[in-house]
């Protein structure tokens, strides 16, 4: 089977990778898989910039290529916010439970109509050979009053999408793979992989 290197410690982001790339018969390791590997500082102003600081220090660190994913909600309301500072929006501890609660005390008293947002994923697709590849893809939503739903992870549970009438916590692993941010910024990807893959062979 072929494998392929996802340059995260996230968890969630990591089993959504695991399902959307077995569908192309890929098998996914990330950074958990590798307990010493450095953490990257983030220090980019766009989601992009953040997906290829990650993806090429990882991708020169272990000698291979490695794809890197910056994503995070955009609140319009809040000026964008939390934008590419999401992960830590509440603090250090990286919690999505604060980081959630957050999001929702200062969106008190905003109607509805006013709650927009968007979700959005940045890949970069990074090797010591090769140019750096990135895409993009977004989820659009609206902000809930409280969170709902126990899958997905980290504002999935205030994410609400009209489309379905759920938030993106409630839908299943599978409904949120057609749709999710992450989804379209790998469809975006898959064009250029192929290509990528082939050149990284002939090397
Ligand atoms: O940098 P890595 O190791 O990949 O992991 P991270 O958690 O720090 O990831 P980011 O820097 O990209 O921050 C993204 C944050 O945005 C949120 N986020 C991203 N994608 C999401 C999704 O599909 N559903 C809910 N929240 C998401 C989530 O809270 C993440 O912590
Ligand atoms: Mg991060």
């Amino acid at each position: 089977m072929k494998t392929v290197i996802i340059a995260t410690k996230n968890k969630g982001k990591a089993k959504e990778f695991e399902s959307l790339f077995a569908a192309k018969g890929y098998e996914v390791k990330t950074l958990l898989d590798v307990p010493d590997a450095p953490d990257v500082e983030e220090t980019g102003t766009t989601f992009e910039a953040n997906a290829i600081l990650k993806a090429e220090a990882i991708a020169q660190q272990l000698g291979h290529f490695v794809i890197a994913d910056d994503s995070g909600l955009i609140v319009d309301a809040l000026d964008g916010r939390p934008g590419v500072y999401s992960a830590r929006y509440a603090g250090e501890a990286k919690s999505d439970e604060a980081n959630t609660q957050k999001v929702l005390s200062e969106l008190e008293g905003v109607p509805e109509a006013e709650r927009t947002a968007r979700f959005y994923c940045a890949l970069a697709l990074a090797s010591p050979n090769q140019e750096t590849i990135t895409v993009s893809g977004t989820m659009e939503g609206v902000i809930t009053e409280q969170p709902s739903g126990e899958n997905g992870f980290g504002y999935d549970p205030i994410f609400f999408v009209k489309d379905k009438g759920k938030t993106s916590a409630e839908l299943t692993k599978e409904q949120k793979n057609q749709i999710s941010h992450r989804a379209h910024a790998l469809k975006a990807l898959d064009e250029k992989l192929d290509l990528f893959l082939k050149r990284e062979e002939g090397m």
